[in-house]
């Protein structure tokens, strides 16, 4: 079984590697650019998930048997609060879609403002720590949260969700999509 990562964005593309040698230690991994087809900033759980499945979708074979991988981060309003979201995707040689979402934590006013204003959340994090491409390693989560949980980790174990329900659908033939 081979695996094709829609981003070529370090922290998905080592996340992926992480979880899917873990489970299938002899797979081809390929990363290729692909476009989300949502904004470049997604807001709100439906668009962040479809950019997910969308980019899953670009990049999965039936001819070859590749399974498309697809990870989306957005921006979600909860209780007044701005809330970081992700989203993954695999979409199966036969078209059938598995999905997952991610763990979710506040942003600060200061940082919610400028999403606000149409601004994208890696380069605002970027300003905010006065830091370089944090989108690739760290991300919003790995520095919110003092390193505790990176935005690698994040998308790793999403990638556990969605290979979890992937072996279920290989042994049981159906999952909960
Ligand atoms: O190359 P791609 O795959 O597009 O990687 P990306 O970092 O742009 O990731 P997304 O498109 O999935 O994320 C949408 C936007 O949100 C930003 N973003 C999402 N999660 C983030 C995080 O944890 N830390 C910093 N920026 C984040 C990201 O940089 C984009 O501006
Ligand atoms: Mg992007």
């Amino acid at each position: 079984m081979d695996f094709i990562i829609g981003s070529t964005n370090q922290a998905k593309v080592q996340a992926t590697k992480n979880v899917i040698w873990h489970y299938f230690p002899n797979a081809k991994i390929t990363a290729v650019e692909a476009s989300s087809g949502v904004d470049a900033q997604p807001f709100g759980d439906e668009e962040t998930i479809t950019g997910a499945i969308n980019r899953a979708r670009q990049v999965y074979s039936n001819e070859q048997n590749v399974i498309g991988i697809g990870l989306e981060g957005g921006v979600r309003l909860l209780g007044g609060a701005m809330y970081i979201c992700n989203w993954g995707a695999l979409v199966l040689p036969n078209e059938h879609v598995i999905t997952a979402g991610g763990a979710q934590i506040p942003l600060p006013s200061e940082v919610a403002n400028e999403i606000h204003q149409g601004k994208e959340l890696g380069p605002v994090i970027d300003s905010y720590f006065r830091a370089k491409g944090l989108r690739q390693k760290e991300g919003a989560m790995g520095m919110f949260t003092a390193g505790a949980v990176t935005r690698i980790d994040l998308f790793a174990h999403i990638l556990h969700l969605l290979i979890g329900q992937l072996q279920y659908h290989f042994e049981n033939g159906t999952d909960g999509n």
